[in-house]
């Protein structure tokens, strides 16, 4: 019997691109719930106890609620929302961080798909705290570049309207009260004693994005320089098909936030010299940001290959 899987939320940005990623598969039994009941409470409690695995592509009230709508213990969730991201009932779904993450996820009945900005952050954080390269407690900042999908449809259809505001043609600062719905779980995952100043940028672009973090090298502990740092993130994700280093300073002196747009993999930067140093995680928020780790994830705990079938 095949596992059966059911994307509650199919018709928005993230279900309909992790839709695209299985709709051709024969590994799984995807069902589909009719258009007009795809919002039916009742209609949707029998798809999510039919099936093997849910993927919740919802705003995070719903998600917290379709897991109530679940009866049975078969069902296991895979959340796009940044609902269970910090609950400790919930394993939170990036493997490469350490086999004990992607362990978890293997057996998990309950994966928290890692926040968009998060994946980007604690892609590069958290291999340096666990080195002891950057202690918990360094003031950490991290600027963050994104496509407009990252918002999902209200801010696509923001910024396809033909009579949009003219200022949307420049990039836009934003979670200016520096208190981003993803810090919780960048300082969780990552054990941080002190929160990073977080500046996410919004740009008139589809997809994409560039998260990067900015380090003092004096500040950190034996004075690593920007190539030390970066033989150690390559050291790190050795073997890993979803998170690779670039050679150091990246293929060339600038960096498009749209690098690795399409691609279901990320791409970690690291730029500098003998006293300061950059890293950025470059990935497409709706690849390994959003619907291409959640389908990774699924394939872990289904026990298919890891990767996701779209171009790495
Ligand atoms: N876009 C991205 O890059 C990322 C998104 N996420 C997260 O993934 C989740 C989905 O985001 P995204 O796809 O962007 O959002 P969208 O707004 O594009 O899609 C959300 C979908 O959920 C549907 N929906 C809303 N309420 C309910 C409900 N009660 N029952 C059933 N369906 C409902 C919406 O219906 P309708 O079509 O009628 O609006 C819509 O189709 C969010 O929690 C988001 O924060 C995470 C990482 C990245
Ligand atoms: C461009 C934009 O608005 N992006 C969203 C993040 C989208 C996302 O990752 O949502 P989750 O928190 O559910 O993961 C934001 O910064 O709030």
């Amino acid at each position: 019997m095949k596992p059966v899987v059911y994307i509650d939320g199919k018709e928005g940005t993230t279900g309909l691109q992790i839709f695209e990623r299985l709709g051709s598969r024969d590994d799984i039994d995807l069902i589909l719930i009719d258009e007009d009941k795809r919002k039916d409470t009742a209609e949707r409690k029998k798809f999510i106890n039919a099936a093997d695995i849910v993927f919740l592509c919802l705003p995070d009230a719903a998600a917290r609620e379709a897991v109530a709508l679940c009866e049975n213990d078969k069902t296991r969730f895979i959340d796009a929302s940044t609902a269970h991201r910090t609950d400790p009932a919930w394993d939170y779904g990036f493997a490469e961080l350490s086999e004990a993450h992607r362990a978890a996820i293997m057996q998990s009945k309950r994966v928290a798909n890692p926040g968009c900005h998060a994946s980007g952050f604690i892609s590069s954080v958290y291999p340096l705290v666990k080195l002891g390269i950057v202690p918990a407690d360094y003031p950490l900042t991290c600027s963050s570049l994104t496509g407009y999908s990252g918002g999902g449809k209200k801010l696509i259809a923001e910024y396809e309207d033909p009579n949009r505001d003219p200022r949307h043609d420049s990039h836009r600062i934003y979670g200016t009260t520096l208190k981003h719905k993803h810090l919780p779980e960048m300082v969780h995952v990552c054990g941080l004693q002190e929160k990073p100043v977080f500046v996410p940028i919004l740009g008139d672009y589809y997809k994409g994005m560039a998260s990067t973090i900015m380090l003092h090298n004096s500040r950190l502990p034996g004075q690593p320089t920007a190539q030390d740092i970066h033989a150690a993130l390559t050291k790190y994700y050795e073997g890993q098909k979803l998170v690779r280093t670039a050679p150091f300073g990246g293929e060339e002196p600038v960096i498009y936030s749209s690098g690795m747009a399409g691609h279901d993999s990320l791409q970690l930067i690291v730029c500098g010299h003998e006293e300061q140093t950059i890293v950025t995680a470059l990935f497409d928020n709706l690849g390994k940001g959003a619907s291409g780790a959640a389908v990774q994830n699924m394939n872990l705990m289904l026990g298919f290959e890891e990767t996701t079938g779209l171009t790495i």
